[in-house]
């Protein structure tokens, strides 16, 4: 067998122990960035939804949280990807509910987060172009 790396020790020295769960916490990152595109897709059109939220002077505050929820659902879908594919590598009927369901998450959210946009942005952005 090999290849499951063993379980480090929990560190005694509880900010050495902390330090070393945001650097695992950083590694799930990067991973996600690494595998899926849709976080890399999400991650730029919350920066852009950031830039136009400062270029337009609406409240950045609803931005930035319904850009944290897409984005960590999306991580949370990816963990579970991960994890099906473990228990499950072949066809299995629970697997794909499984997998759906994560996926439907971050659907929902993402539709969430369109129409927060397009009610912070637009009326701005018709006030900014003369339109209103
Ligand atoms: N082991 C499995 N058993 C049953 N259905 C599966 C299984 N693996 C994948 N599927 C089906 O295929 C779909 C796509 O699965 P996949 O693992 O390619 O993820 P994905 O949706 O492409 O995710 P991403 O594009 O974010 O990587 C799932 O939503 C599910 O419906």
């Amino acid at each position: 067998m090999g290849g499951v790396p063993p379980r480090p020790r929990e560190d005694p020295r509880p900010l050495k122990g902390v330090l070393r769960s945001f650097g695992y916490a950083w590694e799930g990152l990067a991973y996600a960035w690494r595998v899926q595109r849709n976080f890399r897709v999400e991650v730029a059109l919350g920066l852009l939804a950031l830039g136009l939220g400062l270029w337009l002077g609406v409240d950045l505050v609803p931005i930035l949280l319904v850009a944290a929820l897409v984005l960590s659902l999306e991580l949370v879908n990816t963990a579970l990807e991960a994890l099906t594919d473990l228990v499950s590598p072949v066809y299995h009927p629970l697997a794909k509910r499984a997998k759906d369901t994560a996926a439907a998450a971050v659907f929902l959210a993402s539709l969430f987060a369109l129409g927060l946009g397009a009610y912070l942005f637009l009326p701005a952005l018709w006030a900014r172009l003369g339109l209103s």
